[in-house]
């Protein structure tokens, strides 16, 4: 979070108080850091320097154009899981070209978009999936580049919810079967094999499990190559974690070394698709306390963010980091449960936290770059917040805060 620091007792987006950008655009509002974007993309781009690679960034993370548009214009490339995520990365300015697309259930209007915009490669995640691809392809007079998401039965040691490399998930094929549903994708006329991908899971901490997960996938490659079949790029997915408390995940640049060292010198082009890793430290989401609410028992701070705009505590018990934007200098510290207005018991945003507040004050939620805005809904009718981009000392609303109307836009009632 080194984009958001106090000066003089004030919270700052880069060179802006956040209480600022409160008055001006309201509040719950998502605040991002342009410098904070570019240098975790960075990040990733300069471990990969002189080598055949791609960072694709996973547009779920945080799919804002304005967001996706800062990466393009570093040349990053995209992970996308669905027509709308294609659709924002060209609007964007990204490259199709280099472009992947990952997902269980891609339907055939998406394959024909992304077919006819020449996407890098299709992330196929079934035998079935191959069938469809093929037939769409072979319609449009096309071949499709592809990769199979292989699911190398690793444990990635993170949340159950969030853990995808393991045999009884939904995703990709088993690395058992692979063998044979390579062999079945190299007899099809319209599918061209490429690559292999896996995700194992997100927010990993360390980097044991992508390496056991590379080293089987490396097996599954030389096998391939004894078939005849040559894979010529190794996608090793998203999952890099983030410090959201007191983690100290890997850094890209330490992960990454790890991969170079054990791919030794195969002649592989290396795909990344890091999402939380890029997204989650460039951005906060600031809300207002509206009431304190303090019996005997328990003390609530009810503030104006929900769990309909950031969903990761009540969906996963995530601990999210919450500080004030103005350091009060006199009053007490008490310990609260921060509580939205959502109709849930479970509509909280962090428990049992010290602060010293009052009603007015702005909080801030650290690390909600990733997975805040992207996952939030209207539940209970409410408007979903605004998105604001700081560049040094400018501040660009990239969404406006929606209305009602824009909720009831489309929505009617029966005739008579
Ligand atoms: C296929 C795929 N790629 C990339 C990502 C991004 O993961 P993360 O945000 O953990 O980097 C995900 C989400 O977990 C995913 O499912
Ligand atoms: N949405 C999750 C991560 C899932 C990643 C999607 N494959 C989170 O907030 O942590």
């Amino acid at each position: 979070m080194d984009n958001f620091q106090y000066l003089n007792g004030r919270l700052c987006a880069e060179e802006v108080p956040v209480s600022r950008i409160a008055e001006e655009f309201g509040t719950p509002t998502y605040i991002y850091s342009r410098d904070a974007l570019e240098r975790a993309y960075l990040d990733y781009a300069q471990a990969l320097e002189g080598r055949d690679a791609l960072v694709c960034y996973a547009v779920k993370a945080n799919s804002n154009i304005g967001v996706l548009n800062v990466l393009a214009r570093l040349g990053a490339g995209f992970d996308i899981v669905s027509l709308g995520e294609l659709e924002r990365v060209i609007k964007a300015g990204g490259d199709p070209a280099k472009v992947v697309f990952s997902g269980v259930a891609k339907r055939e209007d998406e394959m024909r978009r992304a077919l006819e915009l020449g996407i890098h490669c299709f992330n196929v995640e079934s035998e079935a999936e191959l069938d469809r691809l093929n037939k769409v392809a072979s319609e449009l007079d096309k071949v499709a580049a592809i990769s199979l998401r292989v699911n190398p039965d690793v444990d990635a040691g993170t949340h159950p919810y969030i853990s995808t490399g393991l045999k009884d998930n939904k995703f990709g094929v088993a690395i058992d079967d692979a063998v044979r549903i390579y062999t079945y994708a190299d007899s099809l006329s319209h599918l061209d094999v490429q690559g292999v991908d896996c995700h194992i899971g997100s927010q990993l901490t360390e980097i044991a499990p992508f390496l056991d997960a590379l080293e089987r996938l490396l097996l599954l490659i030389d096998t391939l190559a004894e078939q005849g079949i040559t894979i010529k790029h190794l996608d090793l997915g998203g999952g890099l974690g983030v410090c959201y408390t007191d983690e100290v995940p890997p850094t890209p640049q330490e992960y990454i070394a790890a991969v170079i060292d054990k791919l030794g010198d195969r002649p592989l082009k290396l795909v990344f698709e890091p999402g939380r890793s890029i997204a989650a430290n460039a951005g906060i989401l600031i809300t207002k306390v509206e009431f304190l609410k303090c019996t005997e028992h328990k003390n609530f701070a009810i503030i104006d963010g929900a769990m309909n705009d950031l969903i990761r505590p009540a969906l996963y018990s995530a601990y999210m980091e919450i500080i004030p934007a103005e350091m009060r200098e006199t009053g007490e510290t008490r310990c609260f449960d921060l509580v939205g207005p959502v109709c849930e018991s479970g509509d909280f945003l962090g428990k049992d936290r010290e602060l010293n507040i009052e009603p007015g004050d702005l909080l801030a939620v650290c690390s909600a770059g990733a997975y805040g805005f992207g996952m939030s809904s209207n539940y209970n009718t409410r408007n979903r917040a605004a998105e604001v981009m700081v560049d040094d000392n400018q501040v660009h609303l990239i969404r406006k805060r929606e209305t009602i109307a824009d909720q009831l836009r489309g929505e009617t009632v029966l005739p008579g």
